[in-house]
């Protein structure tokens, strides 16, 4: 079998991205996982692949799959690299690009400074939808850890989703927070049904947040777009923030705007770059 592909990034947060309308690959975890290692393989937080669509209002699906081979609803930096790639391949030739993904529509819009704002669609705030176990819904849940880390028996978070699960921790530091293991600890916490990507939030000003977010399936990533986005809706509900905001993760930094109402949708603006193309042949 040969397999074109492109290794692509948002702020670091890396990709492998098929055509998979031209191309047919038979994607197993295994496989995924065999491609996504960074010394036997091709190397990838993520795979994405481009289908046709599967409803009558999307030009393309766009399918999501983590370096651990778990298929999952949403991937921010991903829908961006994704606009920019379904543009360069001259599979369309449109700049505002409305795509199905498994947890329903999304809008990709390329701006003429080639970067990508990205309608995420609006924040889920009910336990049962994130999903997440809690009796009621709030912004602030005490989570007991299995194990004490870093002197802490429990942890306070918010919990949403942007159509993947997040956690969402204040620290006063990002570079100090314990984000491998109190991330790891939290992505497979049992409250978390489906696992949870973890994010680490210190608060600049009303309009400024630092992020590190460790990531259901990847690990720690260098950049996590959904992440950004739940930060900042987290914010923002709770009173600490304004939009827009400017998100600092350690790749890089990204926009997000938010009007705060439970039904208005969550923009995000960033880069999208290709950095090789690339033949499998097995
Ligand atoms: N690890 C995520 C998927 C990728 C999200 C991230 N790379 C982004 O840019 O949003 C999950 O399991 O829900």
């Amino acid at each position: 079998m040969t397999l074109h592909f492109t290794k692509m990034h948002g702020l670091g947060n890396d990709f492998m991205v098929i055509d998979g309308i031209h191309q047919s690959p038979v994607l197993t975890p295994e496989r995924i996982r065999q491609w996504a290692d960074r010394h036997f393989g091709i190397g990838f937080d993520q795979l994405l692949i481009v289908e046709p669509p599967t409803t009558p209002n999307a030009l393309f699906t766009y399918r999501i799959f983590n370096a651990d081979g778990s298929e999952v609803g949403q991937c921010g930096n991903g829908a961006r690299c994704f606009a920019r790639f379904v543009l360069d391949k001259g599979l369309t030739t449109e700049r505002d690009i409305p795509v199905d993904t498994k947890s329903g529509l999304i809008t990709l819009h390329v701006t003429d400074d080639g970067n990508v704002t990205v309608d995420m669609g609006a924040p889920i705030t009910e336990p049962s939808r994130i999903p997440f176990i809690a009796d009621e819904a709030s912004t602030a849940y005490r989570i007991a850890l299995p194990t004490p880390i870093a002197g802490q028996t429990e942890v306070i978070v918010d919990a949403l989703s942007m159509g993947n699960p997040h956690a969402v921790i204040d620290v006063t530091d990002v570079d100090r927070a314990p984000v491998d293991l109190l991330g790891s600890a939290i992505e497979r916490h049992a409250r978390f049904p489906e696992r949870v990507n973890v994010g680490f939030m210190s608060i600049v000003d009303r309009h400024t947040i630092r992020l590190r977010v460790f990531e259901r399936g990847a690990g720690e990533t260098l950049a996590c777009g959904t992440g950004a986005c739940a930060a900042v809706v987290s914010g923002i509900r709770r009173g600490l923030l304004d939009s827009p905001c400017q998100v600092d993760l350690p790749g890089g930094s990204l926009s997000i705007a938010w009007a705060g109402a439970t039904d208005a949708p969550v923009l995000m603006t960033g880069p999208a770059q290709t950095v090789f193309e690339g033949t499998l042949t097995e």
